[in-house]
């Protein structure tokens, strides 16, 4: 199974801890970024207030911008307006599409959870989502699984559509070259790059030599 004709190799698309300090955090995000490509990060806490919410993202999303990657809110387009985010990721229960689009306009990223469903990213599509995810594809420690992803979504997916498709779910180093192979645009990674025993810096580096090992560039 080789990459679809056509697909760029695809990038890391990092997700915060669903709780976390922004000075410890901020410097954990640079560590990840000096281990190297790192397209996009999603500030995803769970629990938090509103100015939790935005006073990490005040804090986080500069390090972001400074190595040219998005910065993404989880849940809440109101949020990524009031902080200028670059887009927000939208799952079946955070609200509709055309809500978050009259609120953040069409130069920001609208992304929808997928699940394992071409249906729910067709329509998806339909509604102007700018990326969709399906997942999650392995057990993850970071949140409980209700749906089972299969490769054949991302094949089936990375052939018939142009919308960039996200991988998540348990991903890790050693995991991901079938999610590479099978057209997948952006890997969406959480535990793997905050537990790693050597340090987010390593995990970023070896996700990364991962992908170019098992990406291969149509001829
Ligand atoms: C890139 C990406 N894909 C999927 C999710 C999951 O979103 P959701 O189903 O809304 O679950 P929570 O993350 O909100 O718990 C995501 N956040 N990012
Ligand atoms: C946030 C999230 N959404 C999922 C889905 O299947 O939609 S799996 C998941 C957890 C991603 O973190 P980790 O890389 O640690 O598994
Ligand atoms: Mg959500």
């Amino acid at each position: 199974m080789t990459n679809p004709p056509g697909r760029d190799r695809p990038r890391i698309y990092l997700i915060t801890p669903d709780h976390l300090e922004p000075d410890a955090a901020a410097q954990k995000l640079e560590a990840a970024f000096s281990g190297g490509d790192i397209a996009c990060v999603q500030l995803r806490l769970k629990g938090a207030d509103d100015e939790t919410v935005l006073a990490a993202a005040r804090r986080l999303m500069p390090i972001a911008h400074a190595h040219d990657a998005a910065f993404l809110i989880n849940d809440r387009a109101d949020l990524a307006k009031a902080c200028d985010a670059d887009g927000v990721h939208l799952g079946q229960k955070d609200g509709d599409i055309a809500t978050a689009r009259n609120l953040l306009g069409f130069n920001k990223d609208i992304g929808v959870t997928c699940h394992n469903s071409r249906h729910l990213a067709f329509d998806a599509g339909d509604q102007g989502a700018d990326y969709v995810a399906f997942g999650a594809f392995f057990p993850s420690d970071t949140k409980k699984i209700e749906h089972q992803a299969e490769l054949e979504t991302l094949e089936i997916w990375s052939e018939i559509s142009e919308i960039p498709c996200v991988a998540i779910g348990g991903i890790t180093a050693t995991n991901c070259g079938d999610l590479v192979r099978a057209g997948a645009d952006f890997l969406a990674i959480s535990g793997y790059v905050w537990g790693h025993a050597d340090g987010p810096a390593a995990a970023i580096s070896a996700l990364n030599t991962a992908i170019d090992a098992a990406f291969q560039p149509a001829s």
